[in-house]
């Protein structure tokens, strides 16, 4: 937890440089490397680990990505933008990428197609703080409606989110990383229900309990 901490606020110290005039390069050859390679720039996928993930985080990944071998779950790539957006919207992120990495939402989500089932992998980062040392109640909901959004997306193509509905029973540490398991149990037309948990790395404690439902999107009608 604390490495992971200390690696994000290496990013921040490094972006404080660079708003300041000094040259990140001088400051963290390590961030200079991943900033100014001569690479041709592809999207990069933001589901895979990074230096600013925890043991506890690679660990878990790893885990997963050995159940990925016989094809049971598989790892879902996620990336900043979307091919969707308008010119005049190019600026435009998915929310929980928005963040220099290690900031804010670190995570990457696997998928069972037999289950119905996610389970993502989440570590929140330094800028998502609530009350001191504790991750923000708004940051959890964002993070459960991706995670959910994720599983109910599959089967249900482009979906919304008409409810969500969650219940906070411990606060999360700042920096600690969870797994939120979620699950489709219905769908009923456009409906579709999904649940889930919110737990500690080692499933000891339960952080939070939602329950969500999206609607598929009618094409016959306008979103405005
Ligand atoms: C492949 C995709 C990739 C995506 C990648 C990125 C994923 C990242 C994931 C990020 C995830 C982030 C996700 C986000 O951030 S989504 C952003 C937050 N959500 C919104 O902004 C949604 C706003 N709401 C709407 O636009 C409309 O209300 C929607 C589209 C949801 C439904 O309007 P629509 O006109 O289409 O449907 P309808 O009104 O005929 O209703 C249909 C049925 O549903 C029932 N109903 C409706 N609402 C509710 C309710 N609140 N409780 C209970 N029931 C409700 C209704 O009674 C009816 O039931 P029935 O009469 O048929 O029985």
């Amino acid at each position: 937890m604390l490495r992971s901490c200390t690696a994000a606020l290496r990013t921040l110290r490094a972006l404080r440089g660079r708003r300041e005039g000094a040259s990140p390069a001088a400051r963290d050859p390590v961030l200079a490397r991943r900033w100014f390679s001569t690479e041709k720039v592809i999207p990069k996928d933001h589901a895979l680990p990074n230096p600013s993930w925890s043991k506890d985080l690679r660990l878990l990944f790893d885990q997963f990505m050995k159940k990925c071998e016989d094809g049971s779950w598989e790892r879902l790539p996620s990336y900043k933008n979307s091919k969707l957006v308008k010119e005049q919207l190019s600026q435009a992120q998915l929310f929980t990428r928005g963040y220099e990495d290690g900031l804010g939402f670190e995570y990457v989500i696997f998928y069972n197609d037999d289950e119905k089932r996610t389970v993502c992998l989440f570590q929140g980062g330094p800028y998502l703080q609530g009350v001191p040392g504790f991750l923000h109640g708004g940051a959890i909901a964002t993070m459960i409606d991706a995670a959910v959004g994720m599983c109910a997306a599959i089967p249900g193509g482009i979906v919304m989110t008409a409810n969500l509905n969650i219940n906070f029973k411990r606060p999360i540490p700042l920096c600690s990383v969870v797994v939120i398991n979620s699950q489709l149990d219905k769908i009923e037309g456009r409906k579709l229900f999904l649940s889930c948990t919110v737990r500690s790395a080692d499933e000891k404690i339960l952080y939070s309990e939602a329950t969500g439902l999206f609607i598929k999107l009618d094409p016959e009608k306008s979103l405005i």
